[in-house]
């Protein structure tokens, strides 16, 4: 059936998707120009501001010092990076390299593990939400659940797997770190978050975007917010990661995510946001532009939830930061029904936070 886009759309996803070899195997087979499905007609020019920068956290400050900068940074920016986290530098390239080996498996390896349901907690596809968006975007992803309950390690594939299972050792000290100092920002204890369960539910994203023949028609991801309590990313040299920045009363424009050698990328989650904060933090839109590189670039993203999520699990403002000056900004929900509504949404849509806002 022919749509407004003068073709069959859905007919066209499905044979991207049954592909089973992602956007990396339309790369492969020279393509110079980008499918009509992965146009976003209205894209705006991706010049970001050249002079500025999230900002960046060293670690190995004094307690306060890092905390006072962490809170800062999580109202203002939402986004941050950190630097003498403790995780060796080594970690993260091994790391990443492994992810790249996976994404660069010859097209018949990898469309074995190709499948988008969760099932097992291991799904590698391209773009999570390739039936729900207008525009499909120049990316594929291998996620792994990490926690509350863990993928079996022989589901995550070979060239990666020790990999990712030592990447989520060392994330999840890290994430711990960070909450402690996170809450003591809001003036709770450091143990606040870990206590809420935070730690436990983890899903690991290892996005692979292949250098792409028209960046300026399309995205590596849509600008979104994360459906988390926090992200702890780590990205290669290549670059494309940018955060919205508010300027004046309805301008906003977008400031790059430079890659620094060693650091990690953290950013408040929607969670954070509202079931934690009661918006004195920020969960800040962000997106990837397309890869304009001859060289593919890779990330891996770690999203931080509550393990607990029966559904007499509220969550909400915490009560410790509502009061009749600052009375709740939202509703308490399940994590059922908080994920349930960012699963019948497209990636770029803004309304997640707004559904549970008061
Ligand atoms: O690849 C990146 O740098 C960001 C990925 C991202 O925003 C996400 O997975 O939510
Ligand atoms: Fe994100």
């Amino acid at each position: 059936m022919a749509t407004a886009e003068g073709y069959d759309r859905l007919a066209v996803l499905k044979e991207f998707d049954e592909s089973k070899t992602g956007v990396r195997g339309l790369v492969e087979s020279g393509v110079t120009t980008i499918p009509p499905i992965f146009r976003h007609p209205d894209l705006h020019p991706s010049d970001a501001s050249p002079d500025l920068s999230i900002p960046t956290i060293d670690l190995s400050l004094p307690r306060p010092l890092a905390v006072d900068l962490i809170r800062a940074a999580s109202r203002d920016w939402g986004f941050f990076q950190i630097t003498n986290h403790g995780v060796p530098l080594p970690v993260l390239d091994r790391t990443i390299s492994a992810v790249r080996s996976f994404h660069e498996l010859p097209p018949a390896e990898r469309s074995k593990h190709y499948s988008r349901s969760t099932d097992g907690g291991v799904s590698y596809s391209s773009n999570v939400d390739l039936y729900r968006s207008s525009a499909a975007s120049w990316r594929d992803t291998i996620q792994v659940m990490m926690g509350p309950a863990r993928a079996e390690p022989d589901r995550i594939p070979a060239v990666c797997r020790a990999e990712l299972v030592a990447w989520d050792e060392h994330v999840t000290g890290v994430g711990r770190a960070l909450m402690g100092m996170m809450a003591e920002g809001l003036g709770l204890g450091p143990g606040r978050l870990e206590e809420m369960t935070c730690l436990e539910g983890r899903t690991m994203v290892c996005h692979y975007y292949p250098p792409c023949p028209e960046p300026d028609l399309t995205v590596g991801i849509a600008d979104h917010t994360d459906p988390a309590v926090l992200t702890v990313l780590i990205q290669d040299h290549i670059g494309g990661l940018q955060v919205k920045r508010k300027g004046e009363p309805g301008e906003a424009y977008w400031v790059d995510v430079k890659p620094l050698p060693g650091a990690l990328v953290i950013n408040v989650g929607d969670l954070l946001q509202q079931m934690i904060s009661n918006d004195e933090y920020n969960s800040v839109e962000h997106r990837v532009v397309a890869n304009s590189h001859q060289e593919a670039r890779v990330s891996i993203g770690v999203f931080f939830n509550p393990g607990k999520r029966g559904e007499s699990d509220f969550y909400g403002p915490l009560q410790e930061l509502v009061s009749p000056e600052k009375p709740a900004c939202y509703r308490n929900f399940t994590i059922s029904e908080f994920m349930g509504t960012f699963f019948s949404k497209q990636l770029a849509s803004k309304s997640l936070i707004d559904h549970f806002k008061l």
